[in-house]
């Protein structure tokens, strides 16, 4: 395993970071998680699941199961939004391409449009207290669960259109990869697309897909998430398509393992070596124990990167995003990263 220098880390922590691959409820900060969960009246086993780090990719969906049990009404989702900005902030990250599934939490009264309004709700209360020379830029993008049908698919993209002018950006596809099939989500994508919203799809997270990733890579999205299992002909149309891909180092090394045993064998020595645009980001904070500094600096150690290099591909991320290039936001966001900033984090 990679353990970067102290040296490292500072430098990972000091230089502003771009967040492209996050999940909201995956990224809840700890002590929220711990007070909500006691709060929950959660049972031995379901407090034994969130105490440490997921491991494979089971484990990580029954960490997902207690998190939501937990997590309840649109107060505590405005609130999470709120902490996993701040959170960002405190780490150097300047802009976040935050996710998340809305999901109606029945009993509290809230619905999927509700649960929206919250996440965004979130974004304006940290907006309003963020250190002005700090501040994360975020945006949202709303994620199709594979476990859904195509109308819930279809509502989600709805949901992503009716908030389009008050920051949603686009839609994600995740959620337990051995559910579902790819034709099911392929309309109300394709509507999405089609409708002037982006689209990144998580894909080949476990063996034996690549009848789906090929399809996927047919589709030609804006952007993938992990392909930690990726045949060579799909390599070849990958590379061939200039899709970029969203790496997640620590969720790929931990729940990937049969194919990603090390940091140094992760597939972003693959990609990034050929020039083929990537971009490091979390996952699932909570879920995996990490930040993206942490990830950057392991990313500095595994694959013996230079300062320069790490800005490269923080720049490079910022072109990668949802973010609309001739808004105020992106020019502000690319200033700050051409200007080599480095910031004096606590
Ligand atoms: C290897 N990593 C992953 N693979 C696939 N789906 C993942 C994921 N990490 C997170 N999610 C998806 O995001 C949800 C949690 O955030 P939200 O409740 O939407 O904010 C999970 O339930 C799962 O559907
Ligand atoms: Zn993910």
């Amino acid at each position: 395993m990679v353990t970067p220098t102290a040296a490292q880390v500072s430098l990972a922590r000091r230089l502003p970071k771009i967040e492209l691959h996050a999940h909201l409820n995956g990224s809840i900060r700890r002590s929220t998680l711990k007070e909500l969960a006691l709060a929950a009246g959660l049972n031995a086993r379901e407090s034994q699941i969130i105490r440490g780090d997921a491991r494979t990719v089971s484990e990580m969906f029954a960490v997902f199961d207690v998190i939501h049990h937990a997590v309840r009404g649109g107060k505590t989702i405005r609130r999470i939004a709120r902490e996993v900005l701040e959170d960002a902030e405190a780490d150097g990250v300047v802009y976040l391409e935050l996710r998340t599934t809305p999901r109606a939490h029945t009993e509290c009264g809230l619905d999927q449009v509700g649960y929206v309004e919250s996440v965004l709700q979130g974004f304006k209360d940290y907006e309003e207290t963020a250190q002005r020379d700090r501040r994360c830029f975020a945006r949202l993008i709303l994620s199709i669960d594979r476990r859904d049908p195509a109308e819930v698919a279809e509502a989600t993209v709805d949901l992503a259109l009716r908030y389009r002018d008050r920051g949603v950006v686009g839609i994600d596809l995740s959620g337990d990869p051995t559910k579902g099939r790819w034709e099911t989500w392929l309309g109300p994508l394709t509507r999405a697309r089609e409708s002037g919203l982006k689209i990144t799809l998580h894909a080949g997270e476990v063996p034996d897909v690549d009848e789906e990733t090929r399809r996927m890579i047919a589709f030609k999205p804006d952007r993938f998430g992990h392909l930690c299992f990726l045949s060579s002909e799909n390599q070849s149309s990958l590379w061939a398509s200039g899709i970029p891909i969203e790496l997640c180092l620590t969720s790929n090394v931990l729940t990937c393992s049969s194919t990603i045993p090390t940091y140094a064998a992760h597939h972003f020595a693959l990609h990034h070596g050929r020039g083929h645009p990537v971009a490091l980001c979390t996952d699932d904070c909570a879920v995996f124990g990490s930040s993206l500094s942490n990830e950057c600096a392991i990313a500095i150690a595994a694959f013996s990167l230079s300062a320069d290099d790490l800005r490269a591909i923080t720049r490079r991320s910022l072109h990668m995003s949802f973010l609309d290039p001739s808004s105020h936001d992106f020019a502000q966001i690319l200033t700050r990263l051409e200007a080599g900033e480095e910031m004096d984090l606590q």
